[in-house]
């Protein structure tokens, strides 16, 4: 027996519209979100996953620089793109794309943290941190949401990030398993790996 979620899901999220779409992976229908603070978020979503008794699922936050600009500071772009090709591969799942873009402190201020990491040698928490930002601000409930509208609140999450398994069971979601998705190692985002695993306490030992 779980203890209600301080935030019910069904507060956070409200769903504005749904359309196809046809991607290199197959084809998914997207959906529209808005959360109480206005943000706007998208779901895509393959096959039948509220009739699966636990769909794959990516819950992905925003990372404008690795989604669309190709960079190689971090493993945000290869680890999207892996995460459709699987649920493409399963012909049935969830990718959830939060606007939560910087771990939730914005585009902005992330190029700011760059900034502090190229110019003093931080790391990812350290620049957040000079900034006066949380090292992760992000806030799963509204995924949790989103989920819950689409009538998928078991699932197995692909994710490196215990954080994300947390918030999301925190929120009235249940994660049944948690599958590493590893992809997009390279020289440029080795530290900012190794932070992760070291302060966040990711799980990149299966690479
Ligand atoms: N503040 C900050 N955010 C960053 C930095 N590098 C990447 N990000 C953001 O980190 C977030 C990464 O999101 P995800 O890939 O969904 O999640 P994750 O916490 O890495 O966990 P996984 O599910 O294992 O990928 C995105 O919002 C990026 O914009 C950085 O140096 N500073």
């Amino acid at each position: 027996m779980t203890s209600e979620p301080a935030n019910p899901p069904e507060l956070k999220a409200t769903e504005t519209g749904e359309a196809r779409l046809p991607t290199q992976w197959g084809e998914f229908r997207i959906h529209g979100f808005e959360d109480a603070h206005g943000s706007e978020h998208v779901a895509l979503v393959m096959g039948q996953p509220d009739a699966a008794p636990a769909p794959l699922v990516r819950v992905h936050s925003e990372c404008l620089t690795g989604d669309a600009l190709f960079s190689q500071r971090c493993d945000c772009g290869p680890q999207l793109e892996a995460a459709m090709k699987r649920i493409g591969e399963a012909g049935e799942g969830v990718l959830i794309y939060l606007r939560q873009e910087g771990r939730g402190i914005g585009l902005l201020n992330k190029i700011r943290a760059y900034g502090v990491q190229d110019r003093e040698g931080a790391d990812t928490v350290e620049a957040n941190e000079a900034l006066g930002f949380a090292p992760d601000a992000r806030d799963y409930g509204v995924a949790a949401a989103m989920l819950s509208t689409l009538g998928v609140e078991r699932l197995k999450l692909l994710t490196n990030n215990p954080q994300k398994v947390l918030g999301l069971e925190a929120a009235g979601i249940q994660v049944l398993e948690r599958l590493p998705i590893l992809a997009g190692r390279n020289p440029h985002n080795h530290a900012y790996l190794e932070t992760k695993a070291a302060k966040f306490g990711h799980r990149l030992d299966q690479d």
